[in-house]
This record gives structure tokens, C-alpha cells and sequence, in this order.
């Protein structure tokens, strides 16, 4: 079966998770992936991220639902399934005594239609350590071995289980270009993070994982799109909230003072922005350390995960289907 871009590369319906001991990790999720996208899972810990992802690796068989990879069961037709992606895990697990170069080699024995190793090395910014043994290796350049052992195959799908975790802030750009230039050219990625920025910058579509469900799902901006936006300031001396016009003229949802600091939460952050910067012009007034901004992806997490720890019932899809 070939890949279109029309295709649903990754198809999950239903699926569940149990453990030996009866617990129930992943509890009915359903989502698909598109070619050439970059969908992200994020989740608390213990949310069953990892849970998921080895099922799509094909490293356990579900206890329910259905797990499609590129067509195919990726437990039970492990053969087809295998040669066509590239998995990168959390734990990379390789013998530390041996050098970066014999490590890539040793996996392109087992990678069928392996690229040259020192082409994945040049692309992960891993030239340099050729020669080094593994466990001279600092975290984030294990990782950097990591994901380079992932692209030998130059896999369809790409599996990248926490990809960053442990880089620094140019070793994590680094690996969010390389990324958009393996979706670019067509590979699709479903990666797990604990950065909600990584999340917002790299993914296409993403889904938030809570207690094995998912509770909340789409692109990014449709995830915040129902959470407030905020406005922050402070009022100069001899000024008080009150002196705000009407917080309901301001369209302000709720607010919260902290000293001289007024924290707004808008759902209408234009109509609020202006009214606010009209007042202060008209009354003299400086609003000092104003920042107004959309809610981002680390508010919609935070806010799902304390609705969510309230029983006040999550927003968003308990399935996804696009
Ligand atoms: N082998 C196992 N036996 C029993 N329970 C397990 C096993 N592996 C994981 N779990 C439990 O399943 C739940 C989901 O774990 P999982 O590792 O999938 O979460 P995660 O979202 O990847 O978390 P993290 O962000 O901490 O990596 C957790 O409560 C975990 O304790």
C-alpha cells in the first residue's frame, strides 16, 4: 500500500491499554494522523503517552479498540509495518562501550535499506562525536544518537518519544528544524512532549492525554481557542481598579490585583485592549508593564489538567475524527 496524501498514515480507534496488575492505561482513545503531519501527544505523567505510542510501535497488542500504520496492524504485521518507520524511544538502551560510529553501524546491520551513518550523524550535529564512546556522550547528545539511529531507515512514519528531553534550548531548535524539514519532505511524526512550546511551534495537530482519555484535541490555535486571553498591567500611584471603567464595559471575564498589578482575563482581547488603552489616554495615565496576549497552549494544558483534577468535566473531543 502506498501513501497519499489524502491517507490517514496513523489510524486509532477505540484503543485501550491494561497492565498486569488490571490497570487501565489508556482507556478508548481515537485520533488519526494525516501524511505529512506532525501530531503531537501531550499529557501529564502518567497520562498514558508512552502507553500509546508502543502500541503504535507495535510493541504490545491493545486489549481493545484498533491501531492502524500505514494500513497495517503494527502488532501483527510487525514485518510489514517495521522496515517502514523509525522509532525513537525514551530510553535509547545502547551498550556505552562502544563508539558513536559502531553504535550507528551496529543498527544499520539490523535497518534494512540503511542510510550511510555518517549522513544521520551530519544531520543530527553528531560529526564531531564520531569517535566518542556512548557513554562519554553528554544526555542531550544521547538523545542526538537517539534520533539519528531513528532516521537511518529514512522511515515514512517517525515515532519520537520525548525527542528533546534533556537538550538545551539550541540543541532543542536544532531538532525542531530537523523535524519540519522531515514533514516538509513528507515524513509524518506523532512525537510526545513535555514542552507545550515545542508542542505549539512544531505540531500540526495535537491531542492532550489526561488519565488514559483524550481531553482535549485539534491544531493548536483550535485547542486555546476557548480559553480567555490576558492583559496585565499596573495602575500608577493614586489609581485603584475602580477607576477602571467598568469591568463589564471592558469586557473583562474575570480579574484578579496583586498589589498595583491588574491581571484581566478577556475573551474579546481587541474590544478589551482597546477600551482599556482609550481610558488611559484619555485620563493621562500610564499603564506600565502592559502586556496583552492569546491564551497559549501552556494556559489550555493547565486549565484541562485543573478542570480535569475538579471533575468539572473537559472540554474538547473524547474521540477526535477528522
Ligand atoms: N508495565 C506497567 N505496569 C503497570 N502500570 C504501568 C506500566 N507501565 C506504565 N504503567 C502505568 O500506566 C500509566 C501511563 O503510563 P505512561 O508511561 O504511558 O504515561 P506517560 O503519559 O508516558 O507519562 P510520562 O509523561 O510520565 O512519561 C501510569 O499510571 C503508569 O504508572
Amino acid at each position: 500500500m502506498t501513501t497519499s496524501e489524502h491517507e490517514h498514515v496513523i489510524e486509532v480507534t477505540d484503543l485501550r491499554r491494561v497492565y498486569g496488575g488490571g490497570f487501565e492505561a489508556v482507556r478508548g482513545i481515537t485520533f488519526h494522523v494525516k501524511h505529512g503531519e506532525v501530531f503531537a501527544l501531550l499529557g501529564t505523567n502518567g497520562a498514558g503517552k508512552t502507553s500509546t505510542v508502543e502500541l503504535l510501535e507495535g510493541l504490545a497488542a491493545p486489549a481493545g479498540g484498533r491501531v492502524r500504520v500505514l494500513g497495517h496492524d503494527p502488532y501483527r504485521e510487525r514485518a510489514a509495518v517495521r522496515p517502514r518507520t523509525g522509532v525513537m524511544l525514551q530510553e535509547g538502551g545502547f551498550p556505552s562501550e562502544l563508539t558513536v560510529a559502531e553504535t550507528v553501524r551496529m543498527w544499520a546491520g539490523c535497518t534494512s535499506g540503511a542510510r550511510p551513518g555518517a549522513e544521520v550523524l551530519a544531520l543530527v550535529g553528531l560529526t564531531e562525536k564520531t569517535g566518542v564512546r556512548v557513554k562519554q556522550l553528554s544526555g542531550g547528545e544521547r538523545r542526538r544518537l537517539d534520533l539519528a539511529l531513528a532516521l537511518l531507515g529514512e522511515p515514512e512514519v517517525l515515532f519520537l518519544d520525548e525527542p528533546t528531553t534533556g537538550l538545551d534550548a539550541e540543541g532543542r531548535r536544532d531538532t525542531w528544524e530537523l523535524v519540519r524539514g522531515l514533514r516538509d519532505a513528507g515524513t509524518t511524526v506523532l512525537l510526545t512532549t513535555h514542552y507545550l512550546e515545542e508542542a505549539e511551534g512544531l505540531a500540526d495537530r495535537l491531542a492532550i492525554l489526561h488519565e488514559g482519555r483524550i481531553a482535549a484535541a485539534g491544531t493548536p490555535a483550535e485547542v486555546t481557542a476557548d480559553r480567555p486571553s490576558r492583559i496585565s498591567f499596573e495602575l500608577p500611584e493614586g489609581y485603584f481598579v475602580g477607576d477602571l471603567p467598568p469591568l463589564a464595559v471592558l469586557g473583562v471575564s474575570g480579574h484578579e490585583v496583586e498589589g498595583r498589578v491588574v491581571r484581566l482575563r478577556t475573551r474579546d482581547l481587541q474590544r478589551t485592549a482597546t477600551a482599556l488603552l482609550r481610558w488611559a489616554e484619555e485620563s493621562r495615565v500610564e499603564l506600565r508593564r502592559l502586556d496583552a496576549r492569546s491564551a497559549s497552549l501552556e494556559e489550555a494544558f493547565l486549565g484541562i489538567a485543573r478542570e480535569a483534577a475538579a471533575g468539572a468535566g473537559m472540554p474538547g473531543a473524547k474521540e477526535f475524527v477528522r
